[in-house]
């Protein structure tokens, strides 16, 4: 189960670009990203966050998973707070970035694995049986031993994904898993989240997209951040008696949320 209650988020503007600034803005030292987001995630909830760039899913999701910690309200993952007892709240949180340096390019898949199991407290015969068992589910068997270099961005993915899953977290969050994959690859990717990854295990999801039919298939309830705010947060089979697709609902809800602006 995760929490949050009014949780609201600043980031500091940057000194370079403060020269630059007109007043009254120059006097503005910090700029808000998230405002007074409430919502509860149930465990074993796949859910969809969509919003245009920069809405702020990319860092609800870290905040989420105890990456960042919120500059107002309290997050509560599985009964832990994630600021007083980050530990605890991490540790049933897995992440998969879509970070395409965030591998080390001169070692193998394997290798990277080992690293990063090493950082989740994983070793010898654990890591290794883990590792196998990781490399098999992600379709690397056979190039576990090619330096990462030589992966396409599918392959890096699929590594990204057995990394997030090293530690067998029970909340996997995946930021833009099909980003800048062919449409083969993302097939791949999908039927290898739905299947292996949530139909066998159950685990919650938290998904940032900007693919609605990556939310179709992938996710049963749908967040939609727009400047900062959680502006709707529903299942899907809820939204189903109002709309036809999700996009039909995406572009309603954003649509209303301009005309209540004005
Ligand atoms: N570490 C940071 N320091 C300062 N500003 C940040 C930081 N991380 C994000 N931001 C800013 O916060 C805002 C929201 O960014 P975020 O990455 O959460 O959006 P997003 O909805 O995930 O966008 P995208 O779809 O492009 O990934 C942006 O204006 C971004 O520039």
């Amino acid at each position: 189960m995760i929490e949050l209650s009014n949780v609201s988020m600043q980031f500091p503007v940057p000194r370079r670009y403060i020269d630059y600034m007109m007043w009254p803005l120059k006097t503005r030292k910090y700029y808000p990203v998230l405002k007074q987001v409430n919502m509860s995630i149930n465990e074993g909830d796949r859910v969809g966050f969509l919003g245009v760039n920069g809405a702020g899913k990319t860092t609800l999701l870290k905040l989420i998973g105890g990456l960042l910690y919120p500059s107002e309200g309290a997050i509560y993952v599985n009964g832990f707070h994630t600021c007083m007892q980050n530990l605890k709240a991490r540790r049933d949180v897995g992440f998969v970035l879509n970070e395409e340096r965030s591998f080390f390019w001169r070692l193998t898949g394997i290798q990277n694995l080992e690293f990063f199991g090493v950082l989740d407290n994983l070793q010898n015969d654990a890591l290794h049986y883990r590792i196998k068992e990781l490399i098999k589910l992600v379709g690397l068997t056979e190039s576990g031993d090619r330096l990462v270099a030589g992966y396409s961005s599918g392959m890096k993915q699929r590594l990204a994904i057995a990394r997030g899953l090293l530690a067998d977290p029970r909340i996997l969050i995946l930021d833009e898993p099909t980003r800048a994959l062919d449409p083969k690859a993302v097939e791949e990717i999908k039927t290898l989240i739905s299947g292996k990854i949530h139909d066998q295990t159950k685990r919650t999801l938290l998904i940032a997209t900007h693919r609605f039919d990556e939310v179709e298939e992938l996710c049963n309830k749908v967040c939609i951040v727009k400047n900062g705010s959680v502006i709707d947060y529903r299942s899907i089979v809820e939204l189903r008696s109002e709309y036809r697709t999700i996009q039909e609902y995406y572009h309603h809800i954003i649509k209303k949320e301009e005309q209540d602006e004005f």
